[in-house]
C-alpha cells in the first residue's frame, strides 16, 4: 500500500490513496448512501445558526457536541464493521464514533474548522475515509501562512494525528466543476 506522509510543520498527517480497493469502496458508498438516515444538521457559525450545506449522520456509542449542537448518535451500520475493525488494528486506536458527511454535488461543502472539541482530547487521532467523487481537501495554518491542498480519492484514507488540530484548519470548499456525490467518514474517539 502506498502510504505517504504529508509534510507540514506542526502536523502529523498521512494519506493512503488506495486503502480500499475501488470495488469495495463502491459497495460501501452504495450501502451508506441508501442505508444511513441522512440529516441536514443545523450548525452555528460566528453566532448564527444555519442549515449545513451538506447532509450528515452521526454514528456511534456516545452523544457528541459539534458546532454548538448536541447529537444523539445513530447505531453502527453493519456495513462499517469491517472498516472500523481494520482501522483500529492498523492505527492501534479505538474508535467509538463516526461523523458521516454526504456532499451531494459541488455546492455541498464544509468550511474551515478544526476537530478540536474538548471531548476529543488534546491530540485526537482522526481517520477519514473518502468514497465517491474526488474532492479537494484544504489545510490552512492557524498562525502562519501555510496552506496545502490534497485531492481525496475514492477509497482513500487520510489520518490526522498529534498536534495537527492545534496548528491547522481544514475544509472541503465548494467547486464549480461538475462532480458527483461524495461520502466522507471521520472515525473518532470521543472521551467519556
Ligand atoms: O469531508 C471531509 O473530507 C472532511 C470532513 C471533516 O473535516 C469533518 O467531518 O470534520
Ligand atoms: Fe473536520
Amino acid at each position: 500500500m502506498a502510504r505517504e506522509t504529508v509534510e507540514l510543520p506542526g502536523a502529523s498527517i498521512i494519506y493512503e490513496p488506495d486503502w480500499l480497493e475501488s470495488a469495495a469502496a463502491s459497495t460501501l458508498f452504495k450501502a451508506l448512501r441508501a442505508g444511513l438516515p441522512w440529516e441536514r444538521h443545523r450548525i452555528t457559525v460566528y453566532g448564527r445558526t444555519l442549515d449545513a450545506p451538506r447532509l450528515s449522520c452521526w454514528i456511534g456509542d456516545v452523544a457528541y457536541r459539534y458546532s454548538g449542537t448536541l447529537f444523539e448518535p445513530h447505531p453502527w451500520p453493519a456495513a462499517l464493521a469491517d472498516v472500523r475493525e481494520r482501522l483500529e488494528r492498523e492505527l492501534h486506536a479505538g474508535f467509538n464514533s463516526v461523523l458521516a458527511n454526504l456532499y451531494r454535488d459541488g455546492n455541498d461543502r464544509l468550511g474551515f474548522h478544526r476537530d478540536s472539541e474538548p471531548e476529543l482530547g488534546p491530540e485526537p487521532l482522526i481517520a477519514s475515509i473518502s468514497l465517491g467523487a474526488t474532492r479537494r481537501f484544504r489545510l490552512r495554518e492557524r498562525e502562519g501562512r501555510g496552506s496545502y491542498g490534497i485531492d481525496l480519492e475514492h477509497g482513500s484514507l487520510l489520518v490526522m494525528a498529534g498536534a495537527t488540530q492545534r496548528h491547522w484548519l481544514h475544509a472541503v470548499p465548494q467547486t464549480a466543476r461538475v462532480v458527483g456525490p461524495r461520502i466522507n467518514l471521520t472515525f473518532r474517539r470521543v472521551l467519556g
